[in-house]
């Protein structure tokens, strides 16, 4: 009886590997749903740990969100080469900004989250069952994209309080999810909070999925993903009539930076 179900067992996950070879549809769809899968069923051990070991939603939960995150590249055979981790090493808070190529991004961003970062993120994300209360428990910041007023409160009352935290806060510039080997356009939130509050913003910049990951063309392989912290942006002394330079400023930095990492040099100059 046990041999039966073993055989069958190895039967399935053959015809599973058979599929996967023959098919890229079927290899993209299997190997993202079991991505899915494993934030949700992560995200549900997790959260009663993150409850027991620091009692509710507070930054703390992010370092425990973050070991179990950073063994999920195993799963898939993504490695990250990471430089510039000593340009975090800011007195306080400070804002981070980086690229957005897609819901793979996660564990990217915990490879190198630095402690008493929080993100902020879409409010749709909040009703994503374990996936929401996990990143409620971490203190995600949650904002109304389809309200420029409501989220604009959000960001002015996280720029009075980050400080008396002391807390970072990621912010995804783009403001949306982007997997083209390019920038979109940059939104300004992040760095009118980085006014507002009078801290440093610290670019991150992740080099292109597109080699081995691209859901129009259902390619999802093992890659190498090259990851750099650039060194952090004064802001002290400048005003919101600063903001689209500074704004300007990053975008150029980070689009070279990206370019130059995807092996794409000398394209991002001046081309904001
Ligand atoms: C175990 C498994 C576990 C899994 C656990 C996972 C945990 C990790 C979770 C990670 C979450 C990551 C989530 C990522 C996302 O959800 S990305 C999407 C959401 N993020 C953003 O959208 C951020 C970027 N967007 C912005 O900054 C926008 O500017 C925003 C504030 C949202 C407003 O957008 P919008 O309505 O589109 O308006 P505009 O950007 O066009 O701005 C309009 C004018 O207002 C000015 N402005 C903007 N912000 C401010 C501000 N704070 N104060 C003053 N003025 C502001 C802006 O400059 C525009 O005016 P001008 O045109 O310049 O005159
Ligand atoms: C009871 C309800 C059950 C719902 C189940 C929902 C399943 C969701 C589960 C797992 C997904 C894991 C995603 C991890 C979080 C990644 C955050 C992210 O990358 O969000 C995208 C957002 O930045 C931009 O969104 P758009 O590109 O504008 O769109």
């Amino acid at each position: 009886m046990e041999l039966g179900w073993l055989l069958w067992g190895a039967a399935v996950l053959l015809l599973l590997h058979l599929l996967m070879e023959l098919s890229p549809a079927v290899n993209f769809v299997l190997r993202i749903g079991f991505y899915y899968v494993l934030c949700i069923v992560c995200s549900g051990l997790t959260a009663p740990v993150c409850l027991l070991v620091n009692g509710g939603r507070t930054v703390k939960n992010m370092r425990i969100i973050k070991t179990v995150v950073k063994s999920f590249k195993y799963f898939f055979g993504l490695r990250f080469e990471v430089k510039g981790l000593e340009n975090f090493d800011v007195e306080g808070p400070a804002i981070i900004v980086s690229n957005h190529q897609s819901i793979l991004d996660m564990m990217g961003l915990m490879e190198v989250l630095p402690d008493g970062c929080v993100q902020v993120g879409k409010k749709e994300l909040m009703y994503a069952g374990t996936v929401g209360l996990i990143t409620y428990l971490g203190g995600v910041i949650f904002i109304n994209r389809k309200s420029t007023t409501s989220a604009k409160m959000v960001m002015a009352e996280v720029a009075k309080t980050m400080t008396a935290d002391n807390v970072k806060v990621w912010v995804y510039p783009e403001g949306t999810r982007n997997c083209t080997g390019d920038l979109l356009p940059f939104k300004k939130g992040a760095f009118h909070l980085a006014v507002q509050a009078q801290v440093p913003v610290i670019p991150v910049v992740y080099s292109s999925f597109t080699t081995f990951y691209n859901p129009k063309k259902n390619l999802f392989t093992s890659g190498k993903i090259k990851v750099e912290v650039l060194p952090p942006i004064e802001t002290k002394g400048l005003t919101s009539d600063d903001v689209s330079d500074l704004t300007d400023r990053c975008y150029n930095i980070m689009r070279e930076t990206l370019f130059r990492l995807s092996g794409r040099s000398g394209e991002g100059k001046d081309s904001s």
